[in-house]
């Protein structure tokens, strides 16, 4: 079933067209993720799927529903947590979460709320002497009190340090298990791959790739790469299709096991040596690197016709 769906959307600000013709769809229980560079327009979509802001044109639905008409239906069934939360600094952590059960029918426990987030152990300390990394934890622990069908989580670890990277990425990975839905937007690639299903990258306001992670993945070149033996030219390698990259030869092939087979044996028969041999599967960093260039070069190639 699908839990969200965005259709030909589209939000400006006053002349200034944030997002356009955006469409994607989340299916229940799945984690998708929203990347981006900054000002893509990734904030301003989940504020529109949150009923935070209308929409200009398109169709947008969260569990079947209109976010703007049907605001309270979606308050209730989705949790959200934005980039800038407002806690009242002299309250302790607990005392916080108190008062959001408050506003929240059938809320989870205070403790298992912090638990989930990993914040037990700072029940009785004051939200102004948390570090950045733990309000993103008491951000994250608000936005499940209510057990949410829907999460929305906006750069949900920026600030954590490795370890409470990981440690939320399983109470969102453990979440997802038990049926929420999760969509969240983050700068870490890493943390897109380890974590989403599937995946839009917006540029400027539209989509420019998108699918499932796998198979997006998986289309992509992988990389091999390695020192030029002494007196070795490209040409002599025994695959076509290696350019420069100062002292390296790099070959960007859909199948680089394979490549660095071929490589290795025809180095081995000749008792050379690959120096620094470097083989890699595409990451989504490469992907989004791919794009970012492509860009450029589109915008070098304006340049030149103008
Ligand atoms: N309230 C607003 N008024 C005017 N312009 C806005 C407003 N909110 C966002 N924008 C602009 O819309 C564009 C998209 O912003 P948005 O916050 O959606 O991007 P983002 O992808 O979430 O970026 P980041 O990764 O930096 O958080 C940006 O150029 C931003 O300056």
């Amino acid at each position: 079933m699908t839990a969200i769906q965005v259709d030909g959307l589209r939000k400006s600000y006053g002349d200034f067209t944030a997002v356009r013709d955006v469409s994607f769809e989340v299916a229940q229980g799945e984690i998708f993720a929203l990347l981006g560079r900054n000002g893509a327009g990734k904030t301003t979509t989940v504020e529109v799927l949150a009923g935070f802001q209308a929409p200009d044109e398109g169709t947008v639905r969260v569990l079947g529903l209109d976010p703007v008409r049907d605001r309270a239906a979606v308050r209730r069934s989705s949790g959200i947590m934005l980039q800038e939360a407002g806690f009242f600094p002299d309250l302790t952590v607990a005392q916080t979460v108190d008062a959001w059960r408050d506003f929240v029918a059938a809320p989870r426990p205070r403790d298992e709320a912090l638990g989930l987030a990993g914040l037990d152990a700072k029940a009785g300390t004051r939200v102004r002497q948390l570090s950045g990394g733990e309000k993103r934890r008491l951000d994250l622990a608000l936005a499940i009190l209510s057990r949410p069908d829907v999460l929305f989580l906006d750069e949900p670890t920026t600030g954590m340090d490795p370890r409470a990277r990981r440690d939320t990425w399983e109470v969102i990975l453990d979440l997802a298990r038990q049926g929420t839905t999760i969509l969240l937007t983050t700068h870490y690639l890493e943390e897109a791959q380890h974590l989403a299903s599937s995946m839009v990258i917006m540029d400027r306001g539209t989509v420019v790739a998108g699918g499932g992670m796998a198979e997006t993945l998986a289309a992509q070149t992988g990389r091999v790469a390695f020192e030029l033996p002494p007196s070795v030219g490209l040409r002599d390698l025994p695959l076509p299709g290696a350019t420069p990259e100062g002292d390296l030869a790099v070959y960007r092939v859909p199948d680089p096991d394979l490549a660095a087979h071929t490589l290795l044996d025809w180095a081995a028969g000749r008792g050379l040596r690959l120096r620094d041999l470097e083989v890699r599967t595409a990451t989504l960093e490469d992907l989004f690197l791919d794009l970012a260039t492509d860009e450029r070069s589109e915008t070098d190639s304006e340049k030149e016709v103008v």
